[in-house]
C-alpha cells in the first residue's frame, strides 16, 4: 500500500483577544485548535473524522487543503487534493455554474481539455443542467453543494476532502453522493477524508476512523470503536454493557438512555454468545420531564441491514407499564429464549414511542451481536442459504 498522506505533529493555534488600540498592550490568548496530530493515510482508504463541536475537525481539513497554514508540524501529500469544505468554497458567486466548474477544475490543477471531457458528466450528476449558465449566487445551498461535489468526484484528484457538506443536499442527492463515493473508491485509486456528525454515513462510507477531542487525536482505527468512544461509552465497558454518564447520555429533551446491556445467563459480558444462550436485552431510560406512557421497541436487523423482526411493550397494560414520572428511571428487559438465533451477526435498534404510536427517539445499532453455533452445525445441513433464525420448536412425531 502506498502512502498518500503523512501528517507529523501537526498543530494550529489561533490567537484570540481584543485589539487594544495603538500603543495599548493586547491581552491576547492562544487557542490550540489542533495539537500534535500525527497519522498516515494509504491510497484508497476512506477515513472518517469525527469529534464533538470544536474538536478541531474543520481545522485539520483546512490545513490539509492549504486554506490555512499550520503553526507546527508537517503535511506531506502525494497527488492533487480536492476539497469540499464549506458550501460554495472555491466557487465564485458572480460566475456561472459552467464557469465555476472550469475555475474549480483549474484550482485542482486540471487542464481545460480534461475539464471539458468530463464537463457533461459532472453537470448531469449535479442535476444543475437547467441552471448551468446562471451565476451561482442564485443557486440554493443544496445546488452549490451538488455542483461542488460533482466537480470533486469526477475530476482527477487523488485525495478528496469532504466536510459535512453532504448533509446540506437533499436525501436523494445524499444517497447518490454516497453511492458515488463508494464507486470512486472501489478501485482503490482515490483516497477520501470525510468529516461528519452523522454516524450512519461514517459507518456506510469509511473503513477507518479518526476521533478528535479538544484538538488531539485520541483514537485512530476501527469505526465501531471510534463511534463508541465518540458517543461517550465508557471505554472500560464491553460492547454488551454500556452505561452513559450524565451529560453524554444519548436521547432527547424528554428521555435519556442511561444503560443498555445484553445479559446472557451465566456469562460475563465478554464471553462470546452462543445460539444456545437465553439472553435479555435491557435498557434503562430516564424520563427527564414527561409523564406519558413510554413504549420501547427493539428492532432486530441482519448484519446487512435487513429488517428481520421487532418486539415491543405494546401488549403491556398501562398499570403494568408503570407511570413514567419525571425523574424516573425505568428498566425495560426483553427476554429471548435459547435456540432462536442462527450462527450469525445481528444488529439491534431501540425505538422510544409515546402514546403507542409516535417514535420520539431511536437509537440505531445499539448492539451488534454475533452468535456462535452451539453443538450443532447448522450450515452443514442448511447449505449456503443460511436462514436468519434457526428456532428449536416443538415437534410431534407419530408413527402410524
Ligand atoms: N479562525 C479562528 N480563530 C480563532 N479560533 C478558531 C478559529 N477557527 C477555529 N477556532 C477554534 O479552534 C477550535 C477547533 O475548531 P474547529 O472548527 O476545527 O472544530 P470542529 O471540530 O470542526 O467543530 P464543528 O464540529 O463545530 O465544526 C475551536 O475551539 C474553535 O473555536
Amino acid at each position: 500500500m502506498s502512502k498518500v498522506l503523512q501528517i507529523e505533529n501537526l498543530g494550529k493555534s489561533y490567537q484570540i483577544g481584543e485589539y487594544g488600540g495603538i500603543g495599548v498592550q493586547n491581552q491576547n490568548e492562544n487557542i490550540d485548535a489542533l495539537q500534535n496530530v500525527s497519522f498516515e493515510v494509504n491510497r484508497g482508504e476512506v477515513v472518517g473524522i469525527i469529534g464533538k463541536n470544536g474538536a478541531g475537525k474543520s481545522t485539520l481539513l483546512k490545513l490539509l487543503s492549504q486554506i490555512t497554514m499550520p503553526t507546527a508540524g508537517i503535511i506531506r501529500a502525494k497527488g492533487k487534493i480536492a476539497s469540499l469544505l464549506e458550501v460554495g468554497t472555491g466557487m465564485h458567486p458572480d460566475l456561472t455554474g459552467r464557469e465555476n466548474v472550469f475555475l474549480n477544475g483549474a484550482i485542482l490543477g486540471m487542464s481545460k481539455a480534461e475539464i471539458k471531457s468530463k464537463f457533461d458528466e459532472i453537470v448531469r450528476f449535479s442535476g444543475c443542467e437547467a441552471f448551468i449558465d446562471t451565476p451561482i449566487k442564485r443557486y440554493s445551498s443544496g445546488m452549490k453543494v451538488r455542483l461542488g461535489f460533482s466537480v470533486a468526484a469526477f475530476l482527477d484528484s487523488e485525495i478528496i476532502i469532504i466536510d459535512e457538506v453532504l448533509a446540506v443536499g437533499d436525501a436523494e442527492f445524499q444517497s447518490k453522493a454516497i453511492q458515488k463515493i463508494l464507486e470512486i473508491t472501489a478501485d482503490g485509486a482515490k483516497t477520501i477524508l470525510f468529516v461528519s456528525h452523522n454516524m450512519a454515513s461514517v459507518k456506510s462510507l469509511c473503513n477507518r476512523c479518526l476521533l478528535l477531542e479538544k484538538g488531539k487525536l485520541i483514537y485512530d482505527g476501527d469505526i465501531d470503536k471510534a463511534i463508541s468512544r465518540y458517543m461517550g461509552y465508557d471505554t472500560q465497558m464491553s460492547d454488551r454493557n454500556k452505561v452513559w454518564i450524565t451529560g453524554s447520555a444519548p436521547g432527547n429533551a424528554d428521555y435519556k438512555l442511561r444503560a443498555a446491556r445484553i445479559v446472557a445467563k451465566g456469562k460475563t459480558f465478554e464471553e462470546p454468545l452462543s445460539t444456545s444462550d437465553s439472553i435479555a436485552i435491557e435498557v434503562e431510560i430516564e424520563s427527564v420531564q414527561k409523564a406519558e406512557r413510554l413504549d420501547i421497541t427493539f428492532q432486530l436487523m441482519s448484519e446487512a441491514g435487513d429488517f428481520l423482526a421487532a418486539t415491543s411493550t405494546f401488549q403491556i397494560s398501562d398499570s403494568e407499564l408503570k407511570a413514567n414520572k419525571e425523574g424516573n428511571m425505568t428498566l425495560f428487559s426483553c427476554l429471548i429464549p435459547a435456540n432462536i438465533f442462527n450462527q450469525s451477526t445481528y444488529r439491534i435498534n431501540c425505538l422510544l414511542l409515546e402514546n403507542r404510536k409516535t417514535v420520539v427517539h431511536r437509537f440505531d445499532d445499539l448492539f451488534k451481536l454475533g452468535f456462535t453455533a452451539a453443538g450443532r452445525n447448522p450450515e452443514s445441513w442448511m447449505g449456503q442459504a443460511k436462514s436468519h433464525f434457526l428456532p428449536h420448536l416443538n415437534w410431534n412425531i407419530t408413527v402410524k
